[in-house]
């Protein structure tokens, strides 16, 4: 790794809310999540746990009908980035936190080629060599296996999703941003260059000494590039931990659960055990006791009344009254 500026970053308390017809509802409930400088955190979990909710407050760039209600996101050599606004929070966003949303393969403007748009990117942060700029940029394009002049020239119409998925990674690394946050960054790309712009991902993360977070559906990916892993469900981070120990010995019953339903390229694809029940929904979501237990083997009395706080022990952090239970819990039952 090259000398690192890699901010550490700690979520503290985080709640966000969503304005609905029943009121405003969390789709963050107290969220606590410490970012090691210099790592590749992996945030999964299922459709609706709040992992986008999640990477847009860390640009404080949650919309309306949404608001962060509580808590903080601490960004080293930022401070609170929840208490900025205006021109102070516009000039985070891209020069010290470069980041690539979900919807980011429509996220060009389709009258601008991709060259005039990086150009208006670096003059708004006031890059002071534009040329060392594009020349960063084709040199990113490049090593994601794009044509970097010829990108640079095109509009977003001339560009397949995939290649304005690269695309808007050169533009969360262009800016040479010390924290990048990637939601979703390959979902339109094939197998093969997904792999292939995960490792490059990586290369660029260690290169420029990076604190890197990536959200994703997809628990190859995070086994492939990540370092540390958080699990989200229902708004909540129910366990986190370096990535080899939570793959390998998962403690929280979602997690067990999620790495069940993988299914894998070797040995009885039937082995594989989807997930019994579905996500709870902003609506549905339990308003007291843990909000897994409908779908839980482990579940007891306690999971109906009281939501089980985070537990650190070691480099493990998990939110599950189970978990280093030492009687076997009551309500026992195997996943279907
Ligand atoms: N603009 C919005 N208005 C109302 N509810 C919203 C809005 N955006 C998200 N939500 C709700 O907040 C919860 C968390 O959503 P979020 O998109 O953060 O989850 P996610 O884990 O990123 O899901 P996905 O993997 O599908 O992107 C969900 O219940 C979602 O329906």
């Amino acid at each position: 790794m090259t000398e690192s500026f890699a901010p550490g970053v700690r979520v503290r308390d985080l709640t966000v809310v969503y304005k609905t017809p029943a009121g405003e509802l969390p789709a963050l409930a107290g969220v606590g999540l410490t970012l090691a400088p210099g790592t590749i955190t992996g945030i999964v979990g299922e459709s609706g746990s709040g992992k986008s909710t999640l990477a847009l407050s860390l640009l404080n760039a949650v919309q309306p009908p949404g608001r962060i209600k509580e808590g903080s996101v601490e960004i080293d050599g930022l401070g609170d980035v929840v208490k900025l606004d205006g021109e102070d929070l516009r000039q985070v966003r891209g020069r010290k936190v470069g980041y690539v949303f979900q919807a980011a393969q429509n996220s060009l403007n389709p009258l601008k080629t991709v060259g005039k748009q990086l150009l208006d990117l670096g003059r708004s942060h006031d890059v002071a060599d534009l040329q060392a700029l594009v020349r960063d940029a084709r040199e990113l394009l490049g090593r994601m296996g794009l044509d970097g002049a010829r990108v640079l020239d095109s509009h977003q119409h001339e560009l397949s999703g995939g290649m304005r998925q690269r695309v808007g990674i050169m533009l969360a690394l262009v800016l040479n941003a010390h924290l990048v946050v990637l939601d979703e960054p390959t979902t339109a790309l094939d197998m093969i260059t997904q792999a292939t712009i995960l490792r490059i991902v990586r290369d660029v993360h260690h290169e420029r000494g990076l604190t890197t977070l990536i959200i994703t559906h997809d628990m190859g990916v995070a086994a492939e590039v990540t370092d540390s892993l958080a699990v989200m469900y229902g708004g909540r981070v129910v366990e986190h931990g370096p990535t080899t120990e939570v793959l390998g010995a998962p403690q929280h019953p979602y997690t067990q659960g999620l790495i069940r339903a993988i299914p894998r390229l070797s040995g009885d694809i039937d082995e594989a055990r989807a997930l019994p029940g579905r996500p709870p929904t902003l609506g549905t979501m339990p308003r007291e006791g843990c909000v897994f237990r409908e779908r839980c083997p482990l579940r007891m009395d306690v999971c109906d009344t009281v939501d089980p706080a985070p537990v650190t022990r070691g480099e493990r952090t998990v939110a599950c009254h189970a978990v280093g239970h030492q009687v076997s819990p009551p309500r026992r039952k195997e996943y279907a």
